[in-house]
């Protein structure tokens, strides 16, 4: 399927806000992605699908977690954290994307993880402060590109976990190994 196809039925499948919001992810994930090196292509397929299970059925969203071996914590978690790993399952199952990096960038975007490709942090990035996000902070995280995708990456992953607690809220611990890990990189370089 192409991706004027792909976003054809994305616009179908979700609401009108939330496929104004995924316009915007596809356009600053395609600017970070020039930005930093990344595939264009890619960065745009997994902006386009990123959301495409969240208004999913929450059962069924349950049965694929199980059937398909998911990380079985995501059932302890927020259902709103499935719509990623389960995005990712119907990207490949419906939409027949195979590239396993394109996969990781939707399954990942809602939490990140340890060790993310350059396409998982764009795309994670872009869902974070793309131009409809209007949390405060936001305009600072996107002032951060010119300081480098880890810098950008470390501060949005960082703004999460801040959200969330002030909410108290439960991180979920990719989330967590996801900011450590970019504190531990930069503890190896000065070393
Ligand atoms: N890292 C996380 N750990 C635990 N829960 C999270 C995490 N990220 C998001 N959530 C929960 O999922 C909800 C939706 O997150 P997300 O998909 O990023 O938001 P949006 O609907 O704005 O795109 C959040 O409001 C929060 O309740």
């Amino acid at each position: 399927m192409d991706h004027n196809q792909m976003l054809q039925t994305v616009k179908e499948r979700l609401p009108e806000k939330r496929y104004i919001h995924v316009l915007g992810v596809v356009d600053t994930a395609v600017d970070l992605a020039k930005k930093f090196f990344v595939s264009e292509s890619k960065a745009k397929t997994a902006a386009i699908l990123h959301d495409i299970a969240k208004f999913s059925d929450r059962d069924w969203m349950k049965s694929i977690i199980v059937s398909e071996n998911m990380d079985p914590l995501l059932l302890e978690y927020h259902a709103e954290l499935w719509h990623a790993p389960v995005g990712a399952y119907l990207a490949k199952t419906e939409f027949g994307v195979e590239d396993e990096d394109v996969l990781n960038a939707i399954r990942y975007h809602t939490t990140g993880r340890e060790n993310m490709s350059d396409l998982e942090k764009v795309v994670y990035i872009a869902d974070l402060v793309e131009p409809n996000r209007k949390f405060s902070g936001v305009e600072e995280l996107r002032q951060l590109k010119e300081q480098g995708l880890d810098v950008m990456m470390e501060a949005s992953v960082k703004h999460s976990i801040e959200f969330l607690e002030s909410k108290n809220q439960p991180v979920f611990p990719d989330s967590l190994k996801c900011f450590k890990y970019f504190v531990q990189q930069k503890g190896k370089v000065k070393e």
